[in-house]
């Protein structure tokens, strides 16, 4: 434990960066500026950092199978052709809703994108309740809701073995678990798995390792921590040094590497100044845990 390292590798100040995903093929990391309405790929290699501005708020970016990348804009699914920083809609949700605006998203073992909405932000974790939903695009574009009264839709993703789905709301302050059918991408019998203690403020976005493990990053927690969803207990926490911590996922060669997104954004001056890095994105290594590949979305 004693070895575990955290540098920043990307010195931009973003105001809400997002969605960190490793692209194998790219040696790069994926995020988002959800404020700045960006999409940014860092190259691990030669570390330039390029970015599309997409023209609305882009709150998460995951792998196409068919090449591009997917994205989700406002309340669209959308796909990105980064090559001609192009962006065709697929679907949009929440039509009804015009303040709503997508969060955070993944693709599932099945190549299905998941992700869910939330009302507008007055300032980061304020907003009218229960305004979001969570939904699945699945590979042929056809849309599912599977439940709405959703605070701020945030971190997701599966167990290994694809039985189970984890998922965070984050004003409920809880990790959560549903039973996970990958036949059919159906959400069943949930419960809470981990709740948050208060110093870890408000769980964001999460990522699973190759133990099973969950890492959650703490908004206004400032660290990302390892919980057990199996007994419910934390085992490690690594502090940052911003405060705004919004999401993890592994990557590196060999997916030993823990990056993590951070934001800039609602901090007042004071504060700014005491964490010069606010809105850098993190590496952190020497963890001795490895994570997953990310999926790709199959329409
Ligand atoms: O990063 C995100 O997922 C949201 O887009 C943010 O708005 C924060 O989560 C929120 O402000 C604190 O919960
Ligand atoms: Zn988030």
């Amino acid at each position: 434990m004693s070895s575990v390292k955290v540098e920043s590798v990307v010195q931009h100040n973003c105001k809400l960066g997002e969605s960190p995903v490793w692209e194998e093929k790219e040696s790069s990391l994926l995020f988002v500026d959800i404020t700045d309405k960006k999409v940014y790929r860092w190259n691990s290699l030669t570390k330039e950092l390029h970015s599309v501005s997409v023209g609305a708020p882009v709150s998460c970016v995951c792998l196409r199978k068919s090449g591009d990348y997917m994205i989700t804009l406002g309340t669209q699914f959308a796909a990105l052709n980064w090559k001609n920083k192009s962006v065709t809609t697929i679907k949009n949700v929440d039509l009804d809703k015009s303040n709503n605006r997508f969060n955070d998203g993944k693709v599932d073992p099945a190549g299905r994108l998941f992700a869910g909405t939330m009302g507008e932000e007055i300032r980061p974790a304020v907003l009218e309740r229960q305004q979001g939903s969570l939904y699945t695009l699945f590979p042929d574009h056809s849309v599912v809701k599977h439940f709405d009264k959703v605070d701020i839709s945030n971190g997701l993703d599966w167990s290994l073995d694809h039985r189970t789905f984890y998922y965070i709301d984050s004003l409920s302050y809880s990790v959560d678990a549903f039973d996970y059918d990958l036949q059919t991408g159906k959400l069943s019998n949930r419960r809470s798995v981990y709740k948050m203690e208060k110093e870890e403020s408000i769980p964001d976005g999460m990522c699973i390792d190759s133990d099973g493990k969950l890492w959650v990053a703490c908004y206004n927690g400032g660290r990302v921590i390892r919980i057990d969803p199996e007994t419910g207990k934390r085992l490690q926490t690594v502090k940052l040094p911003v405060a705004e911590t919004t999401s993890c996922s592994f990557g590196g060669n060999d997916y030993s590497e823990l990056y993590v997104t951070s934001a800039s954004q609602g901090l007042d001056e004071a504060s700014l100044s005491g964490q010069p890095k606010a809105g850098n994105v993190f590496k952190i290594t020497g963890l001795g845990v490895k994570g997953i590949p990310p999926n790709s979305y199959a329409g």
